[in-house]
């Protein structure tokens, strides 16, 4: 069992090259990219930046290893336990693999040590349970024969992860893949390479044989090359809806299977009734963790007309009391946005929802002149049309809206092109469900937020993706139906 120390230090990197067939490897061009430390916007270290060949190179490999090699083949229980193996060797290094999170994304030691390393644990320890669990069935088909189906693996994974929960996203990705007997190529963001080129070199300290596991670190063209490439099978992508749109298309190609992790503007709904410091603090979290870079983040605040005002006044003090700052501090809650794209695109937002007349109760500038950080920031008096209510914006701006009645905010709440979570605050127990079963999201949570577990089955309905991450569901992405048909006669 791991002790419960938290790291105050940037940890030192300890890999920085790709990994290809069980080697660590430089680029075949080469060529090398920056990734930044978002607190300072200073290089932490350079990474390979894979081309079409180094893309072509790792999918041969895992090619090779789906083909030939002894991952899809073995003993179902052993690969289970190869997972439960990396699953402790995480947790063996779990001060240094937060630290190397927090470093190269920004977010809060508290969060990374605390909140995404556990969830991470869970997650390979949860599919290593179901790796000699996956069985197909008999069917009692006409005539004289013994007809049964078979689960196989779906083939080489390429498997493109972004930047807001690295090694979370790593884990959703590896773990169902590697328990269905897949092998990947993995694209991890370009700007949070290094968590993942750690967790490689764990993996293979586990015993993953060479090939299973690919790491191609780029940009501009990696992802895109994946998609295109006949020798993978499957695509899951977890990024924004337009990206998803254009790999839908390229993917088309070659017919590939895909999954989509994509985004939302979830509706987070607080009924009067609700025992409102929860409801504030449930809110708080739901819009600021991590930044507010999170897909499900519930960045759209209904709240019922009677506690409007009594809600703001807690909300924004609540607000104006976040400690913004050194994510390295244990007692920091907020530390800076990704980069100076993500950082631009929030600020343009926050300078619409001024402009648009929304009124602005908390935050709503940047902090200091060095790194990504912004202010918390809550707007009131927000309509449904403004770009703020409408559109995602992946940072801290919680945009708050009155209602008046059920019927009225489940309307409100659903126009929307997105669908991935919801939540609502209430003591009336009918009017939880009513909620649950009328909002059309992946996910919807009842007095809490951001409760997620590695058992709990997660995806978006509408524009907000395809397919389910996490729990049961989530094998069946890496997964093909075989049926046999025995004539007995
Ligand atoms: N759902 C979620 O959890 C997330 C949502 N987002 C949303 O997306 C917005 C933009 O984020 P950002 O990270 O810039 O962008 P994307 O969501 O577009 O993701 C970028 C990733 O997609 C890959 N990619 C880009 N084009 C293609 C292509 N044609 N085929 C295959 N892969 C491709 C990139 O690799 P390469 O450059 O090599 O092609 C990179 O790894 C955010 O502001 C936020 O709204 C962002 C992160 C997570
Ligand atoms: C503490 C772990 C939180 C995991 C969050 C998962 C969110 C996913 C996303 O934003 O894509």
């Amino acid at each position: 069992m791991a002790t419960m120390t938290t790291a105050t230090r940037p940890p030192k990197v300890k890999q920085t090259k790709m990994f290809i067939d069980g080697k660590w490897l430089d680029s075949c061009s080469g060529k090398t990219f920056e990734t930044l430390n978002p607190t300072n916007e200073e290089p932490i270290a350079e990474v390979p930046l894979a081309g079409k060949e180094d893309v072509d190179l790792a999918v041969e490999a895992a090619r090779r290893a789906f083909e030939t090699g002894d991952w899809p083949k073995m003993d179902a229980r052993d690969r289970g336990r190869i997972m439960y193996k990396i699953a402790d060797l995480i947790e063996e290094n779990i001060d240094e693999l937060a630290a190397l999170e927090t470093l190269d994304n920004g977010k809060p030691i508290a969060e990374s040590r605390h909140g995404d390393l556990p969830f991470v644990i869970d997650v390979f320890r949860y599919f290593a349970g179901w790796a000699d669990k996956i069985h197909g069935n008999t069917v009692p088909i006409r005539g004289n024969h013994f007809c049964y189906t078979k689960r196989e693996p779906v083939g080489v994974a390429g498997q493109i992860i972004p930047w807001n929960f690295p090694l979370c996203m790593v884990a959703w990705k590896w773990a169902p893949a590697l328990a269905a007997g897949c092998t990947s190529v993995l694209k991890p963001a370009e700007q949070t390479p290094l968590s993942a080129l750690r967790l490689g070199e764990l993996c293979q300290e586990a015993g993953i044989p060479d090939g299973v596991l690919n790491i191609v670190t780029g940009f501009g063209e990696t992802g895109a090359a994946l998609v295109d490439h006949p020798g993978v099978d499957k695509i899951a992508f977890t990024g924004e809806y337009k990206t998803a749109q254009i790999i839908m298309r390229n993917a088309a190609e070659t017919l590939k299977r895909l999954t989509f992790e994509l985004g939302g503007k979830s509706p987070n709904i607080v009924f009067a009734d609700a025992d409102m410091d929860a409801a504030v603090e449930g809110s708080y979290v739901g819009i600021f963790l991590n930044q507010g870079q999170c897909c499900c983040a519930g960045s759209r605040l209904f709240v019922e007309e009677k506690a409007y005002d009594a809600f703001i006044d807690k909300m924004a003090s609540r607000t104006k009391a976040r400690k913004v700052g050194d994510p390295f501090d244990p007692s920091t809650e907020q530390g800076p946005q990704i980069d100076q794209a993500q950082f631009d695109k929030i600020m343009s937002y926050i300078d619409k929802g001024k402009s648009e007349g929304a009124e602005c109760v908390a935050g709503g500038n940047r902090v200091g002149d060095k790194g990504y950080y912004i202010e918390p920031t809550v707007f009131t008096n927000v309509n449904d049309d403004m770009a703020i209510a409408t559109d995602e914006i992946f940072g801290p701006v919680l945009s708050v809206i009155k209602f008046k009645d059920m019927d009225e905010v489940v309307q409100r709440a659903n126009k929307s092109a997105f669908g991935l979570a919801a939540a609502v605050w209430t003591r009336d127990i009918g009017k939880a469900h009513a909620i649950a079963n009328r909002v059309r999201a992946g996910t919807v949570w009842v007095n809490c937020y951001d409760v997620f577990d590695a058992g709990a089955s997660f995806g978006g309905f509408k524009m907000s993706g395809q397919g389910r991450e996490l729990g049961e569901k989530a094998l069946d992405s890496y997964l093909e139906d075989k049926t046999v048909t025995v004539n007995l006669a």
